[in-house]
């Protein structure tokens, strides 16, 4: 029997910055945004319903997804957000599991499962416990304008388009606060598993 960790948060919480930490601890980390990456890809069948209901205008002149330009309708609009949520998640999901399945059966004790909608999606089945990374809104805005280049305006409709961060406390089994330095959500992280008694390469 493996033990799941959800790893979640909101956008630019520090997701990423905690699942290198697990990967350099030798846990096997399974991303939904890479896997959401791979979902769209040329010849896909998510990428054929994404062309085919946002038009040929959101693709790069090689036929691949313009990821800037689609971000800026979804993240502007509800009704498009979803339309996308669902041409992309059913696959994702799909490819999270069986990428699970196989480490399981390749005996791994610990898997983590990175997934930023973790909540809004319901997926709390797929986890064992869920590990929160919380960040107040002043340093997600601060953060993730700065990762990436975004105007406040555009940074406060992605972070809206989450369910906020405040509201997630209540649903994981573990708050990691990443509003200090990496080293003290490093040693947050350690306090955790040491507490699920997780062994870990250090
Ligand atoms: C809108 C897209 C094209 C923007 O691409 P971009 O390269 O700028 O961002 P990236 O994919 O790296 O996502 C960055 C972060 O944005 C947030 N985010 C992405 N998609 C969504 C969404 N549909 N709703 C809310 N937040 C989202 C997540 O916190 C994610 O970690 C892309 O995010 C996408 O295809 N989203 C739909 C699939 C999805 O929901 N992915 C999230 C994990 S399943
Ligand atoms: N404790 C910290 N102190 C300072 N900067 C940090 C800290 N944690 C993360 N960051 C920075 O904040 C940004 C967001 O972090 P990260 O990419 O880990 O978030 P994420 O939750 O994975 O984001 P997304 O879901 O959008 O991919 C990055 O530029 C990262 O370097």
């Amino acid at each position: 029997m493996s033990l799941t960790i959800g790893l979640t948060g909101g956008i630019a919480s520090g997701k990423s910055t905690v699942s290198k930490m697990f990967a350099q601890m030798g846990i096997t980390v399974i991303d939904a945004d890479i896997e959401a990456r791979l979902a769209v890809e040329k010849g896909e069948k998510a990428y054929n319903d994404i062309v085919q209901y946002f038009g040929d205008e959101i693709l790069h002149q090689d036929g691949s997804i313009n990821r800037a330009k689609l971000g800026a309708i979804v993240f502007n609009n509800d009704e498009k957000r979803q339309a996308l949520n669902s041409f992309v998640h059913p696959s994702v999901r799909n490819r999270m599991l069986a990428k699970k399945e196989q480490a399981e059966k390749e005996g791994e004790a610990v898997i983590v499962l990175d997934i930023p909608l973790l909540f809004e999606s319901n997926l709390q089945y797929m986890a064992d416990k869920v590990i929160l990374v919380y960040v107040d809104e002043s340093t997600q805005l601060q953060r993730l304008m700065k990762r990436n280049g975004l105007s406040e305006e555009e940074a406060r409709a992605r972070i809206s388009s989450q369910m906020p961060l405040k509201d997630k406390i209540k649903l994981a089994d573990y708050v990691i606060d990443n509003n200090g330095s990496v080293e003290e959500t490093g040693r947050q992280l350690k306090q955790i598993l040491d507490k699920w008694d997780v062994e870990r390469a250090e």
